[in-house]
């Protein structure tokens, strides 16, 4: 379990974090996220123990991120942006290295088993100075994975992956999380991936946690209309639709409307059914990405 409880920290004589308190469950997968320079690479490299608060207390598993750091590594595995990989030696050399590092047990055998599994085993003996950027985050994830780490870091996880890439990493991720019930804290920027994997959601603006829960529970503290896209046969300005909803066409064949809430979605739905059909429908207002906005708003309105 992470439990940070009001954490401060200033670098370069300025405050970057700013009482920061959040509670992290095992097995939980949550997602860190804000605008850049949020401080959310400082709130990893604080709760890795790699850098101290100033004021307040983290504590992982038990561990005081101040006193405990070594004990905290041997925890926890960090896939950072950079990736911290030596370009002038092969794969197998920075695994091998980072293995003896973290007193990895027989790390031959462990290098094998990650090196296959993130298709690198016929690149093991080239350069990582040589590899391309997906083959680079493949390599920095097994290197964060070597000692089999009950809670892994990622800081932007997917930048400069290809399609296929980002699919095998977000795959990856919710398979580790489901078998090995390995605590994820992932920070991002692209907010449709973290909502595909992440449980829970945690917002940080200029070093303060300004919201955070499950996204069942921040669409009920923000989404209050419902936006709902409806492909039907009708027209958007046929008089069988309700006009108190707006019904507006967004492209041809697509209706949008503006619901008081979800519990009006189903009569609507089968108004339209009486008269036609329905190929899909989906609520344009309840993504990940949406909420993220309003939050944003509401935080500078204050
Ligand atoms: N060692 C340091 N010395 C001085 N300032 C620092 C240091 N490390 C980070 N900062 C500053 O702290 C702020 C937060 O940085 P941080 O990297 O934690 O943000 P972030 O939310 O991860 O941003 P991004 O989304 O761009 O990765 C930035 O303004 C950054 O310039």
């Amino acid at each position: 379990m992470i439990k940070v409880e009001q954490v401060s920290k200033s670098l370069g004589g300025r405050r970057i974090v700013e009482d920061v308190s959040l509670w992290i469950k095992d097995g939980e997968v949550a997602g860190l996220l804000g605008p850049n320079g949020a401080g959310k690479t400082t709130m990893i490299r604080l709760m890795n123990g790699v850098i101290t608060p100033d004021h307040g207390s983290i504590h992982i598993n038990g561990y005081s991120a101040s006193k405990h750091g070594k004990q905290i590594r041997q925890l926890a595995g960090v896939m950072t942006e950079s990736a911290g990989l030596y370009p002038d030696m092969t794969a197998r050399e920075n695994l091998d290295f980072f293995a003896r590092l973290y007193g990895v047990e027989i790390p031959r055998v462990r290098i094998g088993q990650l090196l296959e599994q993130f298709r690198l085993e016929s690149y093991g003996n080239k350069l990582v100075g040589e590899y391309s950027t997906g083959m680079k985050k493949r390599l920095a994830i097994a290197k964060a994975l070597l000692h089999q780490p009950k809670l892994l870091y990622l800081d932007e996880p997917t930048n400069g992956l290809d399609p296929d890439g980002i699919r095998e990493m977000m795959l990856y991720l919710r398979q580790l999380n489901r078998q090995e019930g390995t605590t994820i804290i992932i920070c991002s920027h692209v907010l449709y991936q973290l909502e595909e994997v992440c449980g829970s959601f945690l917002f940080l603006d200029q070093g303060r946690i300004v919201e955070s829960g499950t996204l069942g529970e921040l669409e009920q503290r923000y989404a209050g209309e419902v936006v709902l896209r409806v492909e039907t046969g009708l027209a958007a300005s046929s008089s069988l639709l309700p006009a108190m909803y707006q019904p507006r066409e967004t492209r041809v064949g697509e209706i949008e409307f503006t619901l008081p809430g979800k519990e009006e979605i189903s009569d609507l739905l089968r108004l339209l059914l009486l008269h036609s059909w329905v190929h899909h429908v989906q609520i344009a207002n309840r993504s990940l990405e949406s909420i993220y906005f309003e939050v944003r708003r509401r935080v500078h309105e204050q």
